[in-house]
């Protein structure tokens, strides 16, 4: 295939004719005549860039008389060819994609052509020549317009429609430093050394999001779905919906079938897992999390945990950092809050005080986080200690928030007990309207 696209130039002609505005769009990719690679496609938009200039209307009339003043008109084709042009284009609207392939086919040609240039020159070049040659090489590459979806004009941010706020996350303490719950657009770290409590925090974290009408997502590198699901109902149900049943090693609690049904109809299409099929490299859940933030709306992802996914990358630590980054610019790119569980390393065991980087894995970990909490346990009490490490976006770094545990509800309760009160509205309110 050559280094042109005939169709395309005809359609970028062919769409100015039916709405010459369409013409300003050259300015968004540098688009000019000797894109083009069919000589009477230059002429012609020449001369529909004169009119434009001239603040001239660019019609078949106008257009044919400017040509034929100049005596081109027969040079491009006549007038039949002017109108046959109109006659192919499928959608004007099209034209800024067309203006970028020519454009692209015509920086290609030029790079072609200066490169041949340079093969047969290149004995007798010296170095200075060939930095300028290789100057002269990217500054033709910068005028393909591609960069310029790189970056955007500050001032053309519109502030409508843009998530702002948060997911809270039903603890008070936390809600209230983070500035009424974690921002869309972050990426949380929660660390802890294992049997911490760091599970139980996130399933009521997650409940509480599908309770204020977020769609949530929760891969566990550890957990089977039965175990997932258990869990995750038992922090859910209400004591109505949690029975006393007897083994041959004692009595244990149990969400009842009644609850399960209810907690199961109540998640339908509102709490996705990750597939235990499913290799969890960065392609995969890149393609999970772009699906469900997309498609399903989802606002919540928790992945539990670091050590667990399988990133690319030579290394454990440049695997973690691949992960960490692609998770962040998803966070960053939908609007999302994504929470992700890393363990401690070993210096979080010594005596001393909580810091960030006693994240077990890359150093550059904190740094990409925007909030970083620790999950502690104390020995001798069932309760978990929950430390904010660090607060990008308000940098309030309260004292530690402690949270006592209720085993047969796999629940996290502060002072005043409300989170064990919580009932999350898994229960169907019916309406008047039902019953008539
Ligand atoms: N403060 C606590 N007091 C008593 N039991 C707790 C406390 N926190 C958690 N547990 C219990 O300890 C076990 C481990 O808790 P959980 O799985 O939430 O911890 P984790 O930090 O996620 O562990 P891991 O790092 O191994 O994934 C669970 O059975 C949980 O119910």
């Amino acid at each position: 295939m050559g280094l042109y696209y005939i169709e395309a130039e005809q359609n970028i002609l062919g769409s100015i004719l039916l709405d010459p505005s369409m013409i300003t769009y050259s300015n968004d990719v540098n688009f000019c005549a000797d894109d083009f690679f069919v000589p009477k496609h230059a002429i012609i938009y020449k001369f529909m860039k004169k009119l434009s200039d001239a603040n001239q209307a660019i019609d078949p009339i106008t257009l044919t008389s400017e040509l034929e003043k100049a005596g081109m008109l027969e040079k491009v084709g006549g007038t039949a060819y002017l109108s046959s042009i109109t006659t192919i284009i499928a959608s004007p609207d099209n034209i800024l994609y067309h203006m970028k392939i020519v454009k692209d086919f015509a920086v290609k040609r030029n790079i072609r052509d200066s490169l041949s240039q340079m093969l047969k020159n290149i004995q007798t070049m010296d170095s200075k020549e060939m930095i300028k040659f290789s100057d002269d090489l990217k500054s033709t590459l910068l005028d393909t317009g591609n960069v310029e979806d790189l970056f955007v004009d500050a001032s053309t941010i519109s502030f409508e429609n843009q998530n702002t706020g948060g997911i809270q996350t039903g603890f008070t303490v936390i809600d209230a430093s983070t500035g009424g719950g974690l921002n869309f657009g972050t990426l949380s770290i929660l660390t802890g050394n294992p049997g911490s409590g760091k599970s139980t925090f996130l399933n009521q974290i997650l409940a509480n999001a599908i309770s204020l009408g977020f769609n949530a997502f929760l891969y566990s590198g550890e957990l089977t779905y039965q175990m997932m699901l258990e869990w995750f109902c038992k922090t859910v149900a209400n004591p109505e919906h949690l029975g006393i049943y007897t083994n041959n090693f004692g009595k244990y609690v149990k969400v009842t079938n009644d609850g399960f049904g209810l907690i199961q109809n109540w998640i339908k299409n509102k709490l996705f897992i990750y597939s235990k099929e499913a290799r969890a490299d960065e392609i995969n859940l890149t393609n999970v999390i772009e699906y469900l933030a997309i498609r399903k709306n989802v606002k919540l992802f928790v992945l539990d945990n670091l050590m667990t996914l399988e990133c690319s990358g030579s290394d454990k630590y440049e695997k973690q950092i691949i992960a960490v980054k692609a998770l962040k610019n998803l966070a960053k790119k939908y609007a999302l809050v994504v929470i992700l569980v890393a363990h401690s390393n070993k210096s979080s065991l010594l005596n001393r005080e909580s810091h960030v980087f006693e994240i077990s894995g890359a150093s550059e970990i904190p740094n990409l986080a925007d909030y970083v909490f620790k999950a502690s346990r104390e020995t001798d009490k069932p309760i978990t200690n929950i430390n904010i490490l660090k607060n990008r976006i308000t940098g309030m770094i309260p004292q530690k928030l402690a949270l006592s545990f209720d085993n047969k509800r796999k629940r996290f309760f502060t002072k005043g007990e409300h989170e064990l009160k919580r009932d999350y509205g898994y229960t169907p309110t019916w309406e008047q309207s039902s019953f008539c």
